[in-house]
């Protein structure tokens, strides 16, 4: 057994540990990053990449599909399912090779393969019995999907998202279960590829989306492409020869049976830290065993264990994780001297079709009981000029804002570019701008971002800030 002594080490290389890394080596040259499987980051292995590339080869036979609405008619069109596997397996191994680039560049002995755990504070065991003793320690283990037991039956034929993008071929069909983030994005993607798909959910919810008639408009978009129930009665599950059997109540509430190739667990994701030896770690855990942390420094309790990325659960985005490895390795590295910083704009974008959006801060019961009163405004994107242009007027925009400041607190939308209206609106949270400074900005026309606006003069009438809505703008142009 070995003994080293480090003034950082950081548990798992990935998008955070690699972020916090580059931080650290700013204050001291003993930093020592641990990946226990491979390096190469979720996000562009078997996550944030790969995934928008299926999309990506989804939305190009869509478009393909749809295109007999503007009178472009073509022959027979057929989906090569090993060509678009081939596609996104090649480009996702090219980012992979770009992040195995950064990781060579990391001096060998500031890196090591091994799974690390806690055997005492502030001491890691490796699994070939070795030992690290950190002064300080960043735990950035990421999260792996979670599988809900009742799938397991499936046996050889349940698949996640970790397995998915090494396809060779689209299979025939998939019945896809958890109408979360995940689950819309591929369920609906592997949709458009010509597979047939089935998804099931519990409890009614669909995606993160929190307003009821945005929900109500996604439901009926995924379900334009492929059977979603968010509330399904799911008796059985079973492997069979071809692949998975699974008993469920169809719409009308009648028993039904059909037969997938493959099911696809998309119930969630679970931060690693439950094989970290955390009872070891003298760390505070909560209920979900998670250490307790402040999420303005990472830091967890008083000790020099800082948490970063999916690990802790917070906010399990890419964008995320490297903004917290920032925070952690700096934190880290400048121990005892340690940062607070304040959290940037929540942001979320789901890549489906409509995509869906959450912005800033969201009305919820917490806001009412604290005596906050939040005005809402709204915009459908039906009837929204360059919407309809494009043939893509499907969806709505709801917006908040707080009453007597007059400041625009955040939004949430499922439609058209939602993916960059999501930056306009979090860069305008982020600058603290009201929502009267945000009528002053420029609009061209004839834009999608004139639906924001007319979402946003909604919002400033609800405020009191401003007139009712005009209706049809004669003076903006047609159809805003
Ligand atoms: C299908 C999918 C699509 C996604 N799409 C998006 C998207 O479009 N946009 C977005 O913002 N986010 C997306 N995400 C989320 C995003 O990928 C994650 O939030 C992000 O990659 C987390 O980075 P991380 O550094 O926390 O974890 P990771 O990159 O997973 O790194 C953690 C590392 O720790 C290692 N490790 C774990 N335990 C140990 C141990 N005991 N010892 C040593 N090493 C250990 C792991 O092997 C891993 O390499 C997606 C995720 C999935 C699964
Ligand atoms: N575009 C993006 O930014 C992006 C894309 C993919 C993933 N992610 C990240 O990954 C995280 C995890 O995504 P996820 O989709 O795995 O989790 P999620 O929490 O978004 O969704 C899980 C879904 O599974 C459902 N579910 C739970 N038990 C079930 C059961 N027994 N049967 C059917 N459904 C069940 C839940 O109700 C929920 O709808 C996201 O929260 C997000 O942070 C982000």
């Amino acid at each position: 057994m070995a003994r080293r002594k480090v003034d950082v080490a950081i548990i798992g290389g990935g998008t955070a540990g690699m972020v916090a890394w580059r931080q650290a080596r700013k204050h001291t040259e003993s930093v020592l990053m641990i990946e226990g499987d491979r390096f190469g980051t979720t996000c562009a292995r078997v996550g944030c990449m790969p995934s928008k590339l299926l999309i990506r080869a989804a939305e190009a036979a869509h478009e393909v599909r749809q295109s007999s609405r503007f009178g472009i008619e073509h022959g027979e069109y057929r989906v090569d399912g090993a060509a678009v596997m081939a596609r996104v397996r090649r480009y996702r191994d090219q980012f992979v090779d770009g992040v195995l680039e950064t990781i060579e560049k990391i001096p060998a002995e500031q890196r090591l393969l091994a799974r690390a755990r806690f055997s005492a504070p502030m001491e890691l065991e490796l699994e070939n019995g070795d030992r690290i003793d950190a002064d300080r320690i960043v735990i950035a283990t990421g999260s792996r999907s979670h599988v809900v037991p009742m799938l397991k039956a499936a046996g050889s034929r349940l698949i996640t998202s970790e397995a998915i993008f090494d396809w060779t071929d689209l299979p025939e069909s998939v019945a896809v279960f958890g109408p979360g983030v995940i689950g819309l994005e591929l369920g609906q993607a592997l949709a458009r590829l010509g597979v047939r798909v089935r998804m099931f959910g519990v409890g009614g919810r669909l995606g993160p989306i929190r307003d009821s008639k945005i929900r109500e408009i996604a439901l009926e978009a995924f379900n334009r492409d492929f059977p979603l129930d968010p509330d399904a009665r799911v008796h059985e599950i079973s492997a069979s020869e071809q692949g998975v059997d699974i008993r469920f109540d169809d719409a009308h509430g009648d028993p039904v049976s059909e037969g997938f190739e493959w099911l696809l667990a998309a119930t969630g994701r679970r931060p690693n830290v439950d094989d970290l030896g955390l009872e070891h770690s003298g760390l505070a855990l909560d209920e979900r065993g998670v250490p307790r942390f402040d999420p303005f420094t990472l830091q967890c309790g008083d000790s020099p264990v800082f948490i970063a990325g999916d690990a802790n659960e917070d906010r399990p985005l890419l964008h995320e994780a490297a903004n917290e490895g920032r925070l952690a390795g700096q934190n880290a590295g400048s121990w005892p001297q340690i940062r607070a910083r304040d959290r940037r704009t929540p942001l979320g974008i789901v890549f489906t079709d409509p995509q869906i959006i959450q912005v800033g801060e969201l009305p919820d019961e917490a806001s009412a009981e604290a005596g906050r009163r939040i005005a809402s405004g709204s915009i459908s994107f039906r009837r929204q000029g360059r919407s309809r242009v494009m043939g893509r007027n499907l969806g709505r925009l709801v917006v908040h804002g707080e009453f007597g400041s007059g400041r625009f607190l955040g939004a949430e939308m499922a439609g058209p570019a939602a993916e960059h209206i999501a930056h306009l609106l979090a860069w305008a949270v982020e600058q603290k701008l009201t929502v009267a400074r945000m009528l002053e900005m420029p609009f061209y026309h004839p834009v999608i971002e004139e639906g924001v606006r007319s979402a946003l003069y909604d919002l400033n009438h609800e405020l009191k800030n401003g007139p009712p809505p005009a209706g049809d703008c004669t003076d903006c142009g047609p159809g805003v």
